[in-house]
């Protein structure tokens, strides 16, 4: 396979604040491929937004990317490594900051939001906007950048785009706003576009219209998506390939007939039982058991175990980490849950919890670590290991 248009190895962001650190992305990895829609879904505080703003670099105050790395087209975009006296310093080839505005942010990685009017200026004329941002950008003229900008109305389907040119963002619907924030994303041609719930907004017809859309144009121009949602159902609609975003970590990532045909892990398992389907009414919906917790705190072991209606003891103390089960059309399947046969942990042995066993067992970063490198007890079998010792320690 070619190598990915933008990796992201073992990132970690976190928010330095008041009450503690928020860990609100905490070591995921993921790859994005030419041409491909790749997405992160997760329920509100997973770290999706977070982890968006990251690849750009964008993250605010008091929050910092603390570990990982960022390579898009061989290029790193973030990098640490370990300087002379142990400290970790930036590393040499890390674009900096003014590489990142002139030549990344925009032109190589757009982004959408969800709400347009966040990103559009409500006393200028949409035209005028969109307009300005090619000048900007591209080597046009005022008049090839006004003939530009016009064409790219019509291409997001914006009737009589001449006309709508000349109108404020109040004019347009919020499905109409959310197609000029399209066009304004793929103004400068990106290989990459980076959408934060852009539908989340919409009713669900005009969501629709939208996701067309983004399938036509993603055809067409060859771009590729990060698409953040909270919606399986949009997962389904639009994604290539899709990560599963718990607590800051991916528990589960694969090709989406893989996720939804062979689902993995319990937490996704939930996501797809809380989702409206045509063959089931709402009573029969499951909504996902409590809340997700702090990401200050995080549960001890598996982050999702308080609520995993398949949590064993093992679950309390072992934290798994993401491992290859599968592969599927050539891409990993990827599962962080101990029940699975290659995290070697005894899950079969251990005792299942009951529910409200243990609310208190909120222990961050004391559990085990499951996986490729805690220890090498190997059988010469896959990768992953199984915990120090294995005996159940209560
Ligand atoms: N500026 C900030 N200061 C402190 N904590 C923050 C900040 N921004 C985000 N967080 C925390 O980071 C975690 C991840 O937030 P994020 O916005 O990425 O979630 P999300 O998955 O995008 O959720 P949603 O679906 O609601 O948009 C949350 O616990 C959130 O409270
Ligand atoms: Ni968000």
């Amino acid at each position: 396979m070619s190598e990915p248009l933008l990796r992201v190895e073992n990132l970690k962001t976190q928010f330095f604040t008041e009450s503690g650190t928020v860990r609100a992305v905490d070591g995921i990895s993921f790859e994005v491929h030419e041409g491909e829609i790749v997405g992160l879904v997760g329920e509100s505080g997973a770290g999706k937004s977070v982890a968006s703003m990251s690849l750009m670099r964008l993250v605010e105050d008091p929050g910092e990317i603390v570990g990982g790395e960022i390579t898009y087209r061989g290029e790193t975009l973030f990098g640490l490594e370990e300087g002379p006296d142990g400290e970790l310093r930036e590393r040499d080839e890390m674009l900096s900051e003014s590489e990142m505005r002139e030549r990344i942010r925009g032109r190589e990685i757009a982004v959408i939001f969800q709400d347009p009017m966040e990103s559009l200026n409500p006393v200028f004329t949409v035209g005028g906007q969109l307009r300005e941002f090619i000048e900007l950008n591209r080597d046009l003229s005022s008049g090839e950048a006004r003939d530009e900008a016009i064409r790219m109305l019509r291409e997001v389907g914006i009737p009589d785009p001449a006309e709508r040119y000349e109108e404020y963002p109040h004019q347009f619907s919020g499905g109409m706003r959310q197609r000029v924030l399209i066009a304004m994303a793929l103004a400068c041609e990106p290989s990459l576009i980076i959408a934060d719930e852009p539908t989340t907004a919409l009713d669900v017809t005009v969501e629709g219209q939208i996701l067309d859309l983004v399938d036509d144009l993603q055809d067409r121009y060859d771009t590729s998506f990060v698409w953040v949602t909270h919606d399986m159902g949009v997962v389904a609609e639009i994604c290539d390939r899709v990560n599963v975003m718990y607590l800051g970590e991916i528990v589960e990532q694969a090709p989406v007939d893989e996720l939804f045909y062979d689902t993995n892990h319990p937490y996704t398992k939930a996501l797809l039982d809380s989702m409206p389907r045509p063959d089931r009414t709402v009573d029969e919906l499951d909504p996902i058991e409590g809340v997700m917790p702090e990401a200050i705190e995080p549960p001890s072991g598996c982050r999702f175990h308080p609520r995993c209606p398949d949590a064993r003891e093992v679950c309390t103390r072992v934290h798994p980490e993401t491992l290859e089960v599968d592969r599927a059309d050539g891409y990993p399947h990827r599962t962080a849950c101990v029940k699975h046969d290659v995290f070697d942990v005894d899950y079969d042995g251990s005792v299942p919890l009951e529910p409200g066993d243990e609310a208190e067992t909120r222990v961050g970063g004391t559990g085990t670590e499951a996986g490729a490198d805690s220890n090498s007890s190997s059988t010469g079998e896959e990768e992953p290991a199984s915990p120090d010792g294995g005996d159940p320690q209560r």
